[in-house]
């Protein structure tokens, strides 16, 4: 019934989520325990109950077994109460500690994860599976041990009562436990593509929302809608598959009521005719009742073991998160101390992003400390995968990549990291005011410095106007030279030694761009800075300037250097200054 992954699974969620409560489970069981003897002792009760009426016993006696009748089922009414507050709380628990791990490993994952993995894929992880889970671990699992105890605590008062009669009745038993082995491992065959699909419906959903300017420009609303509407589909077939998976079990159980009733009915009531059974007619009711309060809980948890499987998906995929490992991490004897301000060297570094598509072989270049530096090129020759691999979004695969002659793979992630100040392209702007979102990369950065930064990047009007009026999702409220200037603007604020600019001012018109230019060389002034550039009458004043071709530097030196060498460089130059004049 359990795949040895399954069972890995649910020793890790035990080991790492719940063991530690385990007194706290044993009161649950406790308790769990003591609603299934409330049943034991009503069946024994009542048989001496009847046996009063049927003898014409005493009326006191009745009286009697009413009282504690009532005080049992109150008992078992405080501990129904009780039972589900405390697992939930137990649970939820759990799950919320699971979230919160999950997070926490999220955040220490490769750039490459989250460039690969569906966005669909990450939210149903977090949101529905985890609480898909709190569900079943909460409510399901207490509910399947109560179940489970009941059936237990009564089947052994039927034993005692009966040994002959509650073996005939388990002659069906083996049939029922074909019935949902075979329904299990359906609903886990259907569960894994329902998880599937609903990844991919999230996934869409995102994709739309997000491209919805492009959605509208190019008319595909139909296009979308009925992508959308296929992928509903077919989340409502796979529904509709685990629900007539499921719908067996329930019949299946009935009819094994009805073949057991019969059994006891006419079975036993032949044993209490006969007389050599020990058995009166007191016995026998109180023997359909047993059954009849066995058969609940036998329904329930027949339902429970078949969405068990479900359920086991769910945590499978959970913990295939914490299967993804990072591997750009912290050198176990990683330091902090570095000289930030000195040369960075990359150093005969192998590079692809994947096997199939290499783009550095044994690639060399020099960016020198407080110096400003260039690198151009056709696109897609590599230029953003250089200023990546600096800041260790990715590793090189081959050479080394230093900064003042230390390894950076030997220093700590966080103290290299905080070295560099990046204006990228693609700028992230999160749906809070633009003032937060300046401040984003220097929390405890005060007001003024957060509006002198702003200053410098042009963009303190705006901030100004705007005040604490969020910048609507992903920035969609702003134009994208507004949203670089935030970014320019965060460069400012965050000050550090290094800075890496890839086309930083693409976005902005001829005047605002001069003016922001003026300030970022002002900024850049003693700093080590790249600067990544497809206008090349950007980049004429940098110290040292690369040409990359296919991942090769083709051609370095100067401004006038690359021009006098009349190569790649000097044709773009060229080209360009005909086309902006
Ligand atoms: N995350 C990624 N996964 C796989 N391939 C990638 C990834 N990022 C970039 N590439 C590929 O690597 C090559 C270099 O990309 P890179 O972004 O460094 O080029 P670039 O010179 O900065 O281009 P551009 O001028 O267009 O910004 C391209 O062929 C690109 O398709």
């Amino acid at each position: 019934m359990f795949s040895e992954l399954d069972r890995a699974n649910i020793s890790w969620f035990w080991h790492e989520y719940l063991k530690s409560k385990t007194p706290w489970l044993f009161l649950v069981l406790g308790m769990i325990t003591v609603q299934g003897i409330v049943y034991q002792q009503f069946l024994a009760l009542t048989e001496d109950g009847l046996r009063v009426i049927f003898e014409s016993g005493a009326l006191s006696d009745l009286v009697r077994v009413c009282g504690i009748v009532f005080a049992l089922f109150t008992t078992r009414a405080v501990m129904s109460y009780l039972i589900p507050r405390l697992s939930v709380w137990l649970a939820s628990g759990a799950v919320m500690k699971m979230r919160r791990d999950l997070i926490d490993h999220l955040m220490t994952l490769d750039l490459a994860f989250f460039e690969r993995t569906q966005s669909g894929e990450l939210i149903l992880r977090l949101v529905n599976q985890a609480e898909g889970l709190s569900q079943f671990v909460g409510q399901a699992t207490v509910n399947a041990v109560r179940d489970a105890a009941t059936i237990l605590i009564v089947s052994g008062y039927l034993i005692y009562k009966s040994p002959l009669l509650f073996t005939a009745a388990l002659i069906i038993l083996p049939t029922i436990l074909l019935l949902l082995q075979h329904v299990s491992s359906t609903i886990k065959q259907i569960q894994a593509t329902a998880e599937n699909a609903l990844g991919a419906y999230m996934t869409g959903i995102d994709e739309m929302s997000s491209g919805m300017r492009t959605v509208k420009i190019a008319g595909q609303e139909p296009v979308e809608r009925a992508r959308l509407v296929r992928a509903t589909d077919q989340i409502r077939n796979i529904s509709i598959r685990l629900q007539s998976a499921q719908a067996l079990v329930m019949p299946a159980i009935d009819m094994m009521a009805a073949f057991v009733y019969v059994l006891v009915i006419g079975g036993g009531g032949w044993m209490v005719l006969s007389g050599d059974f020990g058995l009166d007619g007191a016995g026998i009711i109180a023997y359909l009742l047993g059954l009849a309060l066995i058969f609940d809980p036998a329904r329930t948890l027949a339902s429970f073991f078949a969405k068990l499987q479900a359920n086991l998906i769910l945590l499978d995929g959970i913990r295939s998160l914490y299967r993804e490992t990072p591997s750009i991490t912290d050198a176990p004897d990683a330091h902090e101390a570095f000289d930030r301000a000195g040369d960075i060297a990359l150093e005969d570094v192998t590079f692809c992003y994947d096997s199939d598509h290499p783009l550095f072989d044994t690639l060399s270049m020099r960016f020198d400390g407080g110096k400003v530096t260039a690198i151009v090129g056709a696109t897609g020759s590599g230029k953003t995968t250089v200023l990546s691999l600096l800041t260790r979004l990715y590793d090189a695969q081959g050479g080394q990549v230093t900064i003042g002659g230390t390894r950076i793979d030997r220093l700590k992630i966080r103290a290299l990291r905080s070295s560099f100040s990046v204006v990228a392209q693609d700028i992230v702007i999160f749906n809070s005011s633009l003032a937060d979102n300046i401040r984003y990369v220097r929390p405890d950065a005060t007001d003024a410095q957060v509006r002198a930064a702003a200053e410098a990047a042009e963009i303190a009007e705006l901030m100004e106007a705007r005040g604490d009026k969020p910048l609507g999702p992903k920035g969609s409220q702003l134009s994208g030279g507004q949203k670089q200037r935030i970014a320019i603007a965060r460069a400012f604020l965050r000050e550090s030694p290094i800075l890496l600019l890839d086309e930083a001012t693409s976005a902005l018109d001829q005047k605002t761009e001069d003016k922001v230019k003026r300030a970022l060389n002002r900024l850049s002034e003693g700093k080590t800075t790249l600067i990544v550039a497809h206008r090349l009458s950007a980049i004429t004043h940098a110290d040292w300037i690369y040409v990359l071709d296919a991942g090769r530097v083709v051609e370095q030196g100067t401004h006038a250097d690359l021009l006098a060498q009349e190569g790649l460089y000097a044709g773009m130059y060229g080209a360009q200054k005909q086309s902006y004049g």
